[in-house]
């Protein structure tokens, strides 16, 4: 490519914020900034994190020396909208609104598009958003539930389990549109697809659905006791919302989200801690199990990705529950930032046509 197009990169996660700058898909400055629980909690609702996060990543590329006006556009992971296809999507008016309405509820990459587009219309470049957590690919069977009213909803980490799909693929040396995978992406909301043929036909809604609870959300709940808990009087709704997303999971039982800090508890003779963090890992694999299921139990791999999967012991305990089922590769972290890159370089340089998101 003779042109060269320089990216700023917007993360926003439930206990983080990453940023990137790309120069095409060449990373030239990637940072990840953990937030505290005690930071995150001070905010009551998600969009008054706004300019605490906008704030960070300004003097973030201050503190680098990075000249604003060199940035040829603007690229985060995006929200809740409403269910869409993969691909980059421009910011436009319809998306705004559905970001601060919270549209399919609340999660840090509400704020990706919005803090994308002010800095990006400040400095009069174009925003996107690439694969956000709504992508739906899921089969019709896969959504329903037991009340027609509550049909099943996909909202998981898309964007890192296609990016850490297709990289499994190369390194297999198959096609991903014609391989079989388990991803499971373990970061501060826990997600297990089924991807088949290039597609996530199913998985769980790692927002307030169900599936494995997770660093600070509560999955799968007794449904029954959550019920007599909402009329229960002693918590308002707002209070049982932030149980289920924000305070709940390993938040709830130990007062973190942090794993790095649970592992060091656990080290140090915590069986409390141990206890926890044995059932969250026996959850995740339990969720495998069920979703290897969904592929006939024909795995070409269980992938592991995200932040936990740095931590070799609770790797280990998975794997210990799922290798009979396939391979288990672990890519911890996450692939977002140069996914990020590639999606808002595939538009620039006009190799696809940026789709235009739409209310309806
Ligand atoms: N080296 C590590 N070992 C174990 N867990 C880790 C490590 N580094 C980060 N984590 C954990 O990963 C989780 C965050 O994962 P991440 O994918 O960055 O999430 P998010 O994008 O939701 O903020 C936190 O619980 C964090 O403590
Ligand atoms: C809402 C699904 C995506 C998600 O949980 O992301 P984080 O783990 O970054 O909070």
């Amino acid at each position: 490519m003779n042109q060269s197009f320089r990216t700023l990169i917007i993360n926003p996660g439930s206990t983080s914020t990453k940023i990137g700058v790309f120069e095409n898909e060449l990373s030239i400055y990637e940072k990840t900034i953990r937030h505290e629980t005690s930071e995150l909690d001070k905010f009551d609702q998600l969009m008054d994190q706004f300019s605490f996060r906008k704030q960070v990543i300004l003097e973030s590329l201050d503190e680098e020396g990075f000249n604003l006006s060199k940035f040829n556009s603007v690229c985060a992971r995006g929200g809740l909208l409403r269910p869409i296809k993969g691909g980059t999507y421009a910011v436009n008016e319809a998306m705004i609104e559905d970001l601060k309405a919270g549209y399919n509820g609340e999660h840090a990459s509400n704020l990706g598009g919005l803090i994308a587009n002010e800095i990006a219309t400040d400095l009069n470049i174009p925003a996107f958003i690439v694969d956000p957590v709504v992508v739906d690919e899921m089969t019709d069977v896969a959504k329903i539930s037991g009340l027609k009213e509550l049909p099943r909803k996909s909202i998981f980490h898309a964007l890192n389990q296609k990016a850490v799909a297709r990289k499994a693929c190369e390194e297999m040396n198959k096609p991903y549109e014609q391989a079989n995978l388990i991803v499971c992406h373990m970061g501060g909301g826990i997600t297990v697809g089924a991807h088949s043929e290039g597609k996530v036909i199913d998985v769980n809604n790692g927002l307030n659905g169900d599936g494995p609870f997770s660093p600070e959300r509560a999955g799968t709940l007794p449904a029954g006791q959550l019920v007599e808990l909402c009329f229960s009087g002693e918590l308002t709704k707002n209070e049982i919302k932030k149980k289920l997303v924000g305070q709940g999971g390993l938040v709830n039982h130990l007062d973190t989200h942090d794993a790095v800090e649970v592992e060091k508890r656990i080290e140090n003779g915590d069986s409390q801690a141990e206890l926890i963090y044995d059932a969250m890992a026996y959850q995740i694999a339990k969720e495998i199990g069920s979703i290897s299921v969904v592929l006939k139990g024909q795995v070409d791999a269980i992938i592991l990705t995200g932040g936990i999967a740095y931590g070799k012991k609770f790797v280990a305990k998975i794997t210990n529950h799922v290798d009979w089922i396939s391979d288990v590769l672990v890519y911890p972290g996450e692939n977002e930032m140069e996914a990020l890159a590639k999606g808002a370089l595939r538009v620039l340089s006009k190799q696809e046509v940026v789709k235009e998101y739409k209310a309806e």
